[in-house]
């Protein structure tokens, strides 16, 4: 039996490391992100001092015991951890669940007033009605009447990038890392790239299904959606599902609404973009496209443990795309693998045919060749493994 490759998992634990760093101040950034955002009131004024001081100074606390979900976030780890530091717990883990309490305390779940009000939608929202976004998708003129190939290349880097625009992260990075590559010194890069591996997956016959996991709302769910309304335009797919989260999570993770509003702003856009929103809109009316809010998508494990429902979904297509570097840290396993840990045996588990899209923004990364990861750390200081400036598109089960 080849022998599946294990590495320590990551924790918050150790000061000055990334994780730590996220948890230590991204994590109140965000908190003060979100009072800002909405007039709420003293209850969730209180609630959010509450968490403050418990993900911070605190322990991990139960959740109550009629909340909507408790048996599955106690099935999730919460029985095992609850009373123990955020910091000594697997890092992906203490993320998840501050999102899930953050909810909690603006009165997401209700039930209420505020019930299903995304805490994160004004930043959404400023995001893709900015006029970076006017511009971006002006340039889609451009590709009308290229060939396909290159049309093709283009909307699937589109997506790669768009994965650099992730408000969370743009909260804790420095500008010069959230924006356009440290100026002047790391051109944005592709350090692994199975591109061509990843188009023959696609039969020629035009038959098959992607799936494409969505991460961040705005300005990477619109390049994710103009590519996958190239594929099913061009008949290089059938049929698409998109997977998105099925409530607000990691500040800008797409759920369902951040889909409408998309397809709604493709759809008003001037120029070929038009295009492209009536294409998904037909093709979600006679279900060509189909949007998936599985509970597991914003479960604090890695895929390695999805249930068997998602993995029947995902068994299903013809290929799967992952975006952006939380699905990476899930698909792979967010743990300290040395970069050339080979991508194929640590998604082995993975039940059909899978690619990552992914800009880098946490340690976590696997399948480099050596010479790549040498000439990296000589000339970066690690910097490349979290500024968003260097990316992968790696694929396994070919
Ligand atoms: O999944 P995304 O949007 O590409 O990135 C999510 C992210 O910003 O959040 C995590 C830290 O909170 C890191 O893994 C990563 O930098």
């Amino acid at each position: 039996m080849p022998e599946i490759p294990t590495a320590p998992v990551l924790l918050g634990g150790e000061p000055g490391s990334f994780p730590h760093g996220v948890l230590a101040e991204r994590h109140p950034a965000i908190i003060r992100q979100v009072r800002e955002a909405f007039p709420y009131g003293p209850e969730q004024h209180r609630a959010l001092d509450a968490l403050l001081e418990s993900c911070t100074a605190g322990v991990i606390e139960p959740l109550p015991a009629d909340a909507h979900d408790r048996d599955r976030w106690q099935a999730w780890g919460l029985a095992a951890y609850e009373g123990r530091s955020w910091f000594d717990v697997p890092w992906l883990w203490s993320e998840s669940y501050f999102y899930r309490l953050l909810l909690d305390a603006v009165g997401y779940f209700g039930p209420g007033p505020w019930q299903g009000i995304d805490p994160f939608r004004p930043a959404k929202l400023a995001e893709l009605d900015a006029p970076d976004t006017d511009e971006e998708l002006a340039a889609l003129d451009d590709l009308e009447g290229a060939a396909d190939a290159e049309r093709s290349t283009a909307l699937l880097h589109g997506s790669l990038w768009g994965n650099r625009a992730d408000l969370g992260f743009r909260l804790s990075a420095s500008s010069a890392d959230a924006g356009a590559g440290r100026a002047g010194q790391d051109a944005p890069r592709v350090i692994a790239d199975d591109s061509d591996t990843l188009w023959s997956l696609l039969p020629p016959s035009g038959t098959g299904t992607l799936c494409l996991v969505a991460d961040n709302a705005g300005r990477e769910l619109v390049p994710d959606l103009l590519l996958v309304a190239d594929l099913l335009a061009h008949g290089r797919v059938e049929n698409a599902v998109l997977h998105v989260k099925p409530y607000p999570y990691y500040v800008s993770d797409a759920t369902t609404a951040d889909v409408v509003d998309a397809v709604r702003r493709l759809t008003a856009a001037p120029g070929a973009v038009r295009g492209y929103g009536r294409r998904l809109w037909s093709a979600m009316a006679d279900g060509r496209l189909t949007v998936r809010a599985h509970p597991f998508s914003c479960s604090p494990l890695p895929y390695a443990e999805m249930p068997g429902d998602l993995r029947e979904d995902f068994a299903a297509g013809t290929l799967t795309v992952l975006k952006g570097d939380l699905n990476y840290r899930r698909l792979v396993g967010d743990r300290r693998w040395p970069p050339t840990t080979p991508f194929g045996d640590v998604t082995g588990y993975f039940p059909g045919p899978v690619a990552a899209l992914r800009t880098l923004k946490s340690e976590v990364v696997t399948g480099l060749d050596a010479r790549t990861e040498a000439a990296l750390d000589a000339t970066e200081d690690g910097h490349w493994r979290t500024s968003g400036t260097h990316a992968v598109i790696q694929v396994s089960g070919a």
